[in-house]
């Protein structure tokens, strides 16, 4: 017979065990070794791509050149806000960009870098020296200007004068200032005989100016008067930073003009320089330094008289004089401090410019750019009024319980301390602009030793490498952008760029207590990285248990760490102040033919669109009028 072709079924059998088994395990052979393969590969990519320290500082990226000697610099300086933002979303939370004269700056919007640059590392992160020097040659040895040890010391000495507490003190004293704002744009509306057009913008500017002059300095320029001319300091003051600006190209010699050249030799190389904006600079100089003398002059002998007056021991005077004031505040702490503590005179002299230089450009920029928003929104403004007008009403009650004779229309009311901060949307609506608008775009430093900076989110280098930690070498130029940071959408949400108070509210269609309040208002007292008790992750700016290092809130606006901003409480109390008192009695629309556009120089620059405006003059000029019974919104 012969052999079956198909081997017998039974022999099939036989051996169908063994082979079927051979099979699978070679199937499952193959399987395995493609898994620890894949996972092998896996790990090399990893190791390739997930460089930690390893990455290098030229493989960071960031957008070409602009210019062969500029760099891209300037960008910053004319619309900033679209280069800034672009590059971000293109680069990440740190990138280089070209500097002037070959340098390169690297602008970091990552929380956990500025964290490190602010906060954790500030000593290796100083302040730029060209900015120091520069700051030193305009207002002497104050806070803007000094480091290490003496800023510690003046910190020491000025924070007092900024606390909740003084400030709780200070507000009474200064209340009338917002209600003359107030008598001088009335008075403007019922000459023109109803609703006018006024440049909201000069009138916050005057506001502000009386505001850290009376507050700092116990003094007055008279400001808000209608037809005052603005006193040589204050134009000296207003002059600062477009001369500043001018004086660009030339800034980087100022370390070596500080730290080489002395006084006498200075003024000689101004005197033969044929720059005219450098012998301005110095006439403004000079007006800021005789003045704030004479006004510490002034001061000083006002204290003598008081403690004269109260028989005071003499070397006690300074101890016992009441004023509230910060200059009074610092002088009477100076008085009884430490010799090793004490400031010297010119230290003293330096904070009273550098306090209004700081805080009154900042301050009624976001002022104005709060009523511009107000003005395009009638509901949000409507609603504001109406919580301004509720919040004076039961106040009002209240003091006519303590006061039965006193008669107190809602309007006149005077909100203390704690109900003016406690307010839920004011409160929301002015950390929203500070968030959006924030009026200095980045605060400078530069890297004193080689170091590294860690990032909370990697980038993607030049060479395709995700880096987690990037090297940065000594002498690295650092921006540390506010303005990354408060937009920055794995934060604040994909909503990151759109004007919302509601996300500072806990029942955003209700008057129920602002989400920033719960948290607490001591926002110095945590950091970085870990949640403080009543913040929680439905606290804005808290994601996934990150959040900025920021000393208001989680925005970046008034920076963080020791150098963060000493007058943010002096800045919300200001800013609430006046919006209270104004909203009360005015209200604000768009002027109809002037279209007001905000363009972003390094400092927020408001302007009017051509053929209306000129597009360069800093404005905001919007109809204001009486307020009326439509003006609220119906509870
Ligand atoms: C909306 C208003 C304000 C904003 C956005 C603002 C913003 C800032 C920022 C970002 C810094 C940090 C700079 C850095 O880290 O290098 C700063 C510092 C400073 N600010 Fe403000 N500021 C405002 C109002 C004020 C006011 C009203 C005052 C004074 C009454 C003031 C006085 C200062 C001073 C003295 C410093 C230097 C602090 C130091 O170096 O220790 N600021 N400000």
């Amino acid at each position: 017979m012969p052999e079956p072709l198909n081997p017998p079924l039974d022999i099939i059998r036989g051996t169908g065990h063994s082979l079927t088994y051979t099979v699978m395990g070679i199937l499952w052979f193959q399987a395995f070794t493609n898994i620890f393969l894949a996972a092998g590969l896996y790990v090399i990519f990893r190791k390739l791509t997930d460089l930690e320290a390893e990455g290098s500082y030229e493989d960071v990226g960031g957008p070409p050149k602009d210019h062969w000697l500029k760099g891209s610099f300037h960008r910053m300086f004319y619309d900033g806000f679209d280069f800034i933002l672009r590059n971000i979303e293109t680069y990440g939370g740190i990138f280089k960009y070209a500097g002037p004269f070959w340098m390169d700056i690297m602008l970091v919007s990552d929380p956990l870098a500025m964290y490190h640059i602010l906060v954790k590392d500030q000593e290796i992160f100083e302040m730029s020296p060209i900015f120091q020097s520069g700051n030193y040659l305009v207002f002497g040895p104050g806070l803007f200007a000094t480091s290490g040890d003496q800023h510690r010391k003046q910190r020491k000495m000025l924070n007092p004068a900024f606390s909740t507490s003084n400030m709780q003190d200070m507000l009474p004293a200064i209340q009338p200032i917002a209600q003359k704002l107030c008598a001088s744009l009335t008075s403007q509306i019922s000459r023109a005989g109803g609703m006018t057009e006024i440049d909201t913008l000069e009138w916050m500017s005057r506001t502000s100016i009386e505001y850290i002059a009376q507050a700092g300095m116990g003094y007055s320029f008279d400001s808000l008067d209608n037809n005052n001319l603005a006193s040589d300091y204050v134009q000296a003051l207003k002059q600062i930073v477009p001369l500043n600006m001018r004086l660009r190209p030339i800034r980087m010699f100022t370390p070596f003009m500080t730290g080489y050249i002395s006084q006498y030799w200075r003024n000689k190389i101004v005197d033969v320089l044929p720059i005219p904006a450098l012998k301005e600079m110095r006439r403004c100089t000079y007006v800021l330094y005789s003045t704030s003398k004479q006004i510490l002059a002034e001061r000083k002998a006002d204290m003598e008289r008081e403690m004269r007056a109260q028989d005071v021991e003499d070397d006690s005077w300074a101890t016992k004089i009441k004023g509230k004031d910060i200059m009074s505040i610092l002088l009477r702490a100076n008085a009884s401090a430490h010799e090793m503590e004490k400031l010297s005179e010119e230290e003293v002299l330096s904070q009273m410019s550098g306090l209004l230089f700081a805080g009154f450009e900042t301050t009624s920029s976001t002022l104005s750019r709060i009523l511009h928003t107000l003005a395009l929104d009638d509901y949000v403004q409507s609603r504001l009024r109406t919580e301004i007008k509720v919040a004076k009403q039961h106040y009002a009650t209240f003091q006519s319980e303590i006061e039965p004779d006193r008669e107190v229309r809602w309007e006149d009311v005077e909100l203390p301390y704690d109900i003016l901060m406690g307010m839920p949307y004011l409160d929301a609506i002015l950390r929203e602009i500070l968030r959006l608008y924030p009026p200095a775009g980045e605060v400078g430093r530069v890297a004193k030793v080689d170091t590294q900076l860690p990032l909370q989110f990697p980038i993607r280098c030049k060479s395709g490498v995700r880096m987690k930690v990037v090297p940065i070498p000594k002498g690295t130029n650092i921006g540390c952008s506010i303005l990354g940071a408060n937009y920055n959408k794995e934060i604040w949400g994909e909503d990151a760029f759109e004007f919302k108070p509601e996300r500072w509210l806990t029942d955003p269609s209700g008057d129920t207590t602002s989400r920033a309040s719960r948290a607490g208002k001591t926002d110095d007292d945590f950091a970085y990285g870990g949640i403080a008790p009543g913040l929680n992750e439905n606290t804005p700016g808290v994601e996934g248990g990150v959040r900025y290092p920021g000393v208001y809130s989680s925005i970046m606006t008034f920076g963080g760490g020791p150098r963060a901003c000493i007058g943010f409480r002096f800045a919300e109390m200001e800013i609430k102040q006046v919006l209270t008192t104004l909203l009360s009695t005015l209200h604000f629309s768009p002027s109809p033919d002037k279209e007001i556009r905000w363009m972003y120089n390094n400092f927020q620059t408001p302007v009017v669109r051509p053929p209306a405006g000129d597009g360069k003059t800093r404005q905001v000029p919007l109809n204001i009028r009486m307020v009326n019974r439509g003006d609220f919104v119906a509870k």
